[in-house]
């Protein structure tokens, strides 16, 4: 580019910072000092205020005089925030102020605006002028949509068309401009080509200066209920969905919170892998969880959940155990919308018979039995839902243990219980007593009263004993200490029995389908059955009976429903069995979703397809409320790793790379483990000696990686290695062990699978795996065996690769 032009953006550049810096200068004492004002209010908020309750004028002054300080002290400290928040974003500009710039004619005017954009938006003093542009606001679309000539945004007054004269991109370092390029077709693809032969991070990067067209539809995407992304590895899924959440806070920042979001991820590493995104657009995290954190919570403690990374474990290693080909079929089955049906239906048959209840018992006694609670049950109206009727059952459960407790007092028990009280105990009646003492005080004040005015005796004098009273008192509490827990689980609804429901379905196919409707059974149906139930008598829940068994649960009670979500992001969403979506969809019923994922990872078999006719998801909202975006171009890896990835799938030719060179992969076949973590150490040492810092060695499942790790570690060069399991939770960088299903998600500078032979790989259902394990790699890719390659190995073109020598 012309020096001259250089020059005019180096002047630029320096003016905005100039004024950047003076806009700060003003605000650094407003903010300093309204935070200082609000902590002398708050200091001295009980100095300028008369407490006076004399008299009821006095009263009322006091009130509002304490209104009034407190109306001050939150107008300041509101003041103090939004000025705080001002001056950070200034404080984020000021180093790099604006990554790109486009001059826009609009159509019947006849001068262009050249519109500079950045991380937030600052105006000039007049404020009109914009000297940079918030990169959510609506004409910042220009420069993701568009190349120079014809070219349109949309605001929420209509769409806005012109001419697009110049777009430019700019690469700013501590105020200078370090790279400077005039962009044709695509956002230029010299800067993405910097950032993405960037190392890996152990957090992600925002990758606001850089977002591909498709990737901008994902994120100003307005109009579905549903927004579906199937995006291959590495096309920018995660990325785009952070970034959405940022313009979506930005877009709707008077209507919406960063905790009415929340993202579902796949496991706890990529929280922390993601978590710093947002902050770094000066946005608030989202909620961030698990499916699994989800469940336990509300299954609570009384049943232990597997987790599915224990399920996918079993999955991998278990083929060679008794009913493995059950147990799969069950995990098939219990994903399925049928199954969600088969529970519906099974609601339905409860409302009319079958019903199970935990009886109450008190200090070995039937209270209130099982029995009794299932006539009362079925006394109500049949036609009220089964949630509704168990409210029903719980207000006559609470009316009749007031009764029973009141019965109780005259117990024997309760009398002994009275000498046995301790010391501490009895301090504590009696101080309660103390405050019933002065209700007691002022009746007998008025029974006086009355005998003089009325001229009548009193009937009974021991009404008012205080003695005997005292005793009635403290029995009272006693039995009322006793009933509360028995009340606190009738508040809780543990007089169902969820469990034995549960266990209940699962009898033979004919009893199942009664009380199901199902006409559909998975042939090895009672192994399942056998399968669940033996786990459950040990209290203990399969991973794939868990959202089923908390639905149930939903159906008896009542189903929880969280309306002050608003968007649902599911990233991964291949992994989610359709079963799973119903319940979300239920469970967030005023939410917008938006699912991200790639049938190409689908590694769990709960999985569930995202496009297509035969798409679950889609079925989900109904076509006409759900939008599709698919994304094929892959960011993540060089054109030689996606090259060799994208074979490895049968459907994988219309994923294209991005066009960033490197080495092909390196295939080594190497004769002996021994040998081979010889090998993989040194060659490790090398990717490091290049200035590759995340180096990652994927295995198949954990117990692999735990015996990797074992026996590199005791290789010279081999002690730094860090182990990832499922309880890993902080991600850092450096050179791991990690099985692939924790590797979702996540990228590395390099990759190097541990045994890429058939037997690890060489089933069909382990092709995924391997897709995924491969496309965790940004910059290398090698892999070795100690015996022949796996059959999707095996075919790979030679030209796709190298051989170690
Ligand atoms: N527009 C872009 N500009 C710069 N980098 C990008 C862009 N899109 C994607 N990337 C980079 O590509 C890599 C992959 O992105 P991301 O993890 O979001 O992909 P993904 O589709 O979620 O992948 P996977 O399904 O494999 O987990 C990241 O390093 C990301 O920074």
């Amino acid at each position: 580019m012309e020096a001259k032009e250089w020059r005019i953006e180096q002047e630029r550049l320096d003016q905005v910072r100039e004024k950047l810096k003076a806009r700060m200068g003003e605000l650094e004492p407003e903010v300093a000092g309204l935070h200082d004002q609000a902590a002398e209010i708050r200091r001295r908020f009980w100095e300028e205020v008369t407490v006076n309750t004399s008299s009821d004028e006095d009263f009322e002054e006091t009130f509002y005089t304490i209104k009034q300080q407190a109306a001050v002290l939150s107008e300041r400290e509101r003041r103090h925030q939004l000025l705080t928040q001002q001056w950070r974003s200034l404080n984020r500009l000021f180093p790099s102020p604006y990554f790109g710039r486009v001059d826009f004619l609009e159509e019947g005017l006849n001068q262009s605006e050249q519109i500079y954009i950045g991380v937030s938006s600052f105006v000039d003093e007049d404020g009109l002028s914009f000297l940079v542009y918030d990169w959510r606001t609506p004409i910042a679309s220009l420069y993701y949509d568009h190349s120079p000539g014809a070219a349109s945004y949309v605001t929420p007054a209509g769409r806005i068309m012109g001419t697009m004269e110049l777009k430019r991109q700019y690469q700013i370092q501590g105020g200078q401009i370090r790279h400077m390029f005039d962009a044709s077709v695509t956002i230029g693809d010299e800067l993405l080509q910097q950032m993405l032969a960037k190392g890996a991070n152990s957090h992600m990067k925002s990758i606001v200066s850089t977002i591909q067209k498709e990737q901008n539809a994902i994120i100003r995407n307005d109009d579905s209920r549903l927004l579906i992304v199937q995006g291959a590895a590495g096309s920018g899924k995660t990325s785009a969905a952070l970034q959405r959440v940022a313009y979506l806070l930005y877009k709707n920042r008077d209507s919406l919170k960063a905790d009415q979001i929340v993202l579902f991820s796949p496991n706890p590493i990529f929280n922390s892998y993601v978590s710093s995104v947002l902050p770094e657009l000066g946005e608030e995290n989202m909620q961030q969880t698990t499916l699994q954190e989800y469940l336990e919570y509300w299954l609570g403690s009384s049943l232990r959940l597997e987790d599915p990374f224990d399920q996918i474990e079993y999955v991998l290693t278990a083929q060679s155990t008794p009913n493995y080909e059950a147990r799969l079929q069950g995990m098939k089955y219990k994903a399925s919308e049928a199954f969600l049906r088969a529970l519906e239906n099974y609601a339905q048959w409860l409302g009319r018979e079958g019903m199970l209840f935990n009886g109450i018992r008190f200090r070995d006694r039937d209270l209130i039995t099982a029995e009794q609670m299932r006539s009362h049950f079925y006394s109500y109206d049949p036609s009220l839902r089964l949630a509704n009727r168990v409210d029903l059952l719980q207000k006559w459960l609470l009316k009749e243990l007031s009764q029973l407790e009141r019965k109780e007092r005259k117990a024997s028990w309760v009398e002994e219980e009275l000498q046995y009280l301790d010391s501490e105990q009895y301090a504590e009646v009696f101080g309660e007593l103390h405050k019933d003492r002065e209700v007691f005080d002022i009746a007998e004040h008025y029974a006086v009263v009355y005998e003089k005015i009325s001229k009548k005796r009193r009937g009974d004098e021991g009404d008012f004993d205080f003695a005997e009273r005292e005793e009635d008192l403290l029995s009272q509490r006693i039995v009322k200490m006793s009933f509360k827990p028995l009340r606190q689980s009738v508040r809780k609804l543990s007089f169902i029995d969820v469990q034995g429901l549960y266990t209940q379905l699962f009898g033979d196919e004919a009893a199942y389908r009664e009380k199901t409707n199902e006409a559909e059974i998975p042939v090895l149906w009672p192994e399942i059955c056998k399968q669940t139930k033996a786990k459950l008598d040990r209290l203990e829940l399969f991973y794939e009976d868990a959202t089923p068994y908390l639905y149930l649960k939903e159906l008896l009670e009542g189903v929880r429903t969280n309306t002050e979500i608003r968007h649902v992001f599911v990233d991964e969403g291949q992994d989610y069995s359709p079963f799973q979506y119903e319940y979300l969809k239920k469970l967030f019923p005023r939410a917008r979703m938006t699912v991200l994922g790639d049938f190409g990872q689908a590694i769990f078999t709960q999985a569930t397809k995202l496009q297509g006719d035969d798409s679950p998801l889609v079925r989900l909202y109904g076509e006409s409320e759900t939008n599709l975006i698919r994304l094929v171009r892959s960011y993540r890896s060089t054109r030689e790793i996606v090259e060799f990835t994208k074979k490895l799938l049968t459907d994988g030719s219309e994923i294209v790379p991005f066009a960033r060179s490197g080495p092909k992969p390196l295939l080594a076949t190497i004769e002996g483990g021994e040998k081979r973590d010889a090998r993989m150490l040194k060659d490790i040492a090398a990717l490091k000696a290049e200035g590759f810092d995340s180096i990652a060695v994927i295995t198949k499942t954990a117990a692999e990686s735990r015996t990797a790790f074992e026996s590199l570690r005791m290789i010279q060069g081999g002690e730094a290695l860090q182990l990832i399991t499922k309880e890993t939770v902080a991600f850092e960088k450096g050179v791991m062990v990690i099985p692939v299903y924790l590797a979702k998600g996540i990228e590395f500078d390099a990759v190097l699978i541990y045994e890429a032979s058939s037997q690890a790989y060489g089933r069909e259902n382990d092709r995924k795996l391997l897709y995924t394990a491969c496309t965790r790699a940004m910059h290398r890719l090698q892999l070795y065996t100690t015996s022949d390659w796996s059959p999707f190995v095996q075919p790979l073109p030679a030209n796709l690769y190298e051989k170690a020598q």
